[in-house]
């Protein structure tokens, strides 16, 4: 028997939940960490000045004042590994942050320099299944605007759709569908508050378009314009992996790759006014086929991830380098 721990796509490894939380509602709500329920006043406790408080708390800890904020997803955390002069925070330690809970997230924010750019970097983020509402998943993307970024670029794992995509391939996301949000499951569900957008944000250009070009640009210039793709990306809720039939409606549907985040952080960091750019890693293939003797494995997924460290680094890096020169300008 392979010793590898997961087959047909059951046995995800989980991390052991810590007990360090720093304080605030996470300690009251420990139960809740083990992803039992949904609690919608947990996510409207998230307020404007309870942000502002964590964001204080970053700028205290650290000397950087980065434009840039990264989110690295699964098995994408080791280019945190490129960060030079970095102040590594813990999340337990942070006032107010839940915690990672999903294997490959590390579980800290990173402030540093991406190849001489001044970034703050989170290396694990937090999903839905692990039991946290839309805006707690959402809220470091606000955290990351009050500290003064202006440019997002968020990263994912995701399972490729698209017949043409191959495992290990990156997929560029000029759209998604907010399909939990259908159902009336939005990070910005419940009072707005202006300070951070407006009630009803738009979502035409959610991925800056003359980012998209200058990503296209830049895997051309490494070398990577084959395994490139443009394409529509969703999030489910999981943690499941999908069955085949839900596999060929999301193809009608004109979705090129599915994971479970990335949507809710966009959603949140339109509303507030940032700039965003995200691509998905493709770590396996969702071909809609009973006869298939493999299915997606989380491990196998991290792995990806790390095999494919350097391309992202290239690719990530010049995309800082690009939005910090534009931003002096
Ligand atoms: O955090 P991301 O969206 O990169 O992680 C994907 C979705 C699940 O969390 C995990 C499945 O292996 O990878
Ligand atoms: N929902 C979903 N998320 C993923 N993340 C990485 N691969 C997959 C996948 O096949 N489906």
């Amino acid at each position: 028997m392979s010793d590898k721990v997961c087959q047909n796509g059951n046995g995800t490894a989980a991390k052991p939940l810590t007990n360090g939380i720093a304080n605030g509602v996470d300690e009251k709500n420990e139960e809740k960490i083990a992803g039992v329920f949904y609690n919608a006043k947990e996510a409207s406790w998230y307020t404007y000045d309870v942000l502002q408080e964590i964001a204080n708390h970053l700028l205290a800890r650290t000397q950087l004042r980065p434009k840039i904020g990264i989110i690295l997803g699964t098995g994408l955390g080791s280019l945190a590994n490129q960060l030079t002069d970095a102040d590594y925070i813990d999340y337990q330690t942070i006032p107010h942050f839940p915690v990672s809970t999903v294997e490959g997230h590390v579980g800290r924010l990173i402030f540093g320099y991406l190849k001489g750019v001044p970034v703050m970097c989170m290396q694990g983020r937090f999903h839905y299944y692990e039991g946290y509402p839309l805006a707690k998943c959402a809220m470091p993307v606000r955290v990351m605007k009050l500290v003064g970024c202006s440019h997002l670029i968020a990263t994912n794992a995701a399972g490729g759709l698209h017949p043409d995509y191959k495992v290990g391939d990156i997929m560029l996301m000029k759209d998604h569908i907010n399909i939990m949000g259908f159902a009336g499951n939005n990070p910005l569900q419940g009072p707005n508050d202006s300070r951070f957008g407006p009630r009803f944000p738009n979502m035409f250009n959610a991925y800056d378009f003359k980012l998209l070009k200058k990503a296209k640009e830049i895997g051309r210039d490494i070398g990577i314009e084959n395994n490139l793709h443009e394409g529509v990306y969703i999030c489910l809720g999981g943690p499941n992996f999908e069955t085949v039939a839900e596999l060929k409606m999301l193809r009608i549907w004109g979705v090129d790759a599915v994971g479970m985040s990335t949507v809710h952080e966009i959603t949140t960091a339109v509303h507030c006014g940032m700039t965003c750019f995200a691509f998905s890693l493709i770590t396996n293939l969702c071909i809609p086929s009973y006869d298939l003797e493999e299915s997606p494995c989380h491990e196998d997924i991290v792995g990806i991830g790390k095999r494919q460290e350097n391309t992202l680094t290239e690719l990530v890096s010049r995309m800082a380098k690009h939005i910090h020169m534009e931003l002096k300008k």
